[in-house]
C-alpha cells in the first residue's frame, strides 16, 4: 500500500531522520514510536503530503506521491487519506451530521450505523462545539468510518482520552485495518503500540520496518 524509501527530513541544519525505509501493507497497523521531538508527527505529515520530505520517495500503490502537483496532492488527500488528530479537525460550529457529510462518498455506510458504532446514536443533530473532547474524537472516528480511506494516519489519537474512549479508538482503527486499510499511528502509549501489528522507532531512523 505505502512504501517509504530513503526518506529524510531536515529543518535547517537539524536532521530529524534519514535513510528511513518502511512499508505498510493494506490490512496492517503500524505504530510510530520514538522520543518526543524525534519526528513522528513530521513523518505522518510527510505521508499525508502536508509536508515535503527533504529527500527520498513515498510510493502509494507504486506511484511516487512526493512528485504530485497541487491538484494530484489534493486528490490524494481527498480520495485516499483519512486523518485522526488530537485536535479532531472537525467543523466546530456545524452539526455532527454535517461533519460526516463532508466525508460521504458513494457506498459510505449511513450516519446512524457509524454513530451507533462509536456510541453516539441519536446525536447527529447536535453541534460539535457542544460535545466533550471524547465525543468529538468519536465524531472524528465516525467520519473515518464514513470516508473509508485506504490510508489512515492517526497522531496520538488516544492522548486526551480516558481509557474507555481510548480503547474504542483503537478498536475502530483495528476494524478499519481488518477491512483492508493501512493504518499508521504515532503514539507514546504502550497499549496502543501493543495493539498494532508492528512498531517503527523513528528515533532509530535507520531501522527498516515492514508491517
Ligand atoms: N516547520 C518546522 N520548522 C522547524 N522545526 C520544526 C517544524 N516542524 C517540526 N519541527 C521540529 O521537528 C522536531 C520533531 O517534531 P515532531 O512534532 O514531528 O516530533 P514528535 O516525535 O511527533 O514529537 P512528540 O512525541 O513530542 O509529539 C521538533 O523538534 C520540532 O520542533
Amino acid at each position: 500500500m505505502i512504501t517509504v524509501r530513503n526518506l529524510s527530513k531536515s529543518f535547517g541544519a537539524r536532521t530529524l531522520w534519514e535513510d528511513l525505509d518502511l512499508t505498510v501493507e493494506a490490512g496492517r497497523m503500524l505504530a510510530l514510536v520514538g522520543a518526543s521531538g524525534s519526528g513522528k508527527t513530521t513523518l505522518l505529515n510527510c505521508l499525508g503530503l502536508l509536508e515535503r520530505p527533504s529527500g527520498g520517495r513515498i510510493l502509494f500503490e507504486g506511484t511516487d506521491v512526493t512528485r504530485l502537483g497541487p491538484r494530484g496532492r489534493r486528490r490524494f488527500r481527498r480520495d485516499e487519506l483519512g486523518y485522526l488528530f488530537q485536535d479532531y479537525a472537525l467543523i466546530e460550529d456545524a452539526t455532527v451530521r454535517a461533519n460526516l457529510a463532508v466525508a460521504r462518498r458513494r457506498g459510505s455506510p449511513d450516519d446512524e450505523s457509524v454513530l451507533g458504532r462509536v456510541g453516539l446514536a441519536g446525536r447527529a443533530q447536535e453541534k460539535v462545539h457542544r460535545l466533550s473532547g471524547g465525543e468529538r474524537q468519536r465524531v472524528a472516528l465516525a467520519r473515518l468510518l464514513v470516508k473509508q480511506p485506504s490510508l489512515v494516519l492517526a497522531d496520538e489519537p488516544t492522548g486526551a482520552l480516558d481509557s474507555g474512549n481510548g480503547a474504542m479508538v483503537v478498536d475502530v482503527l483495528r476494524e478499519l485495518s481488518r477491512e483492508g486499510r493501512a493504518v499508521v499511528i504515532a503514539t507514546h502509549n504502550a497499549r496502543v503500540r501493543d495493539a498494532c501489528d508492528s512498531a517503527f522507532d523513528v528515533s532509530a531512523r535507520r531501522t527498516p520496518a515492514t508491517s
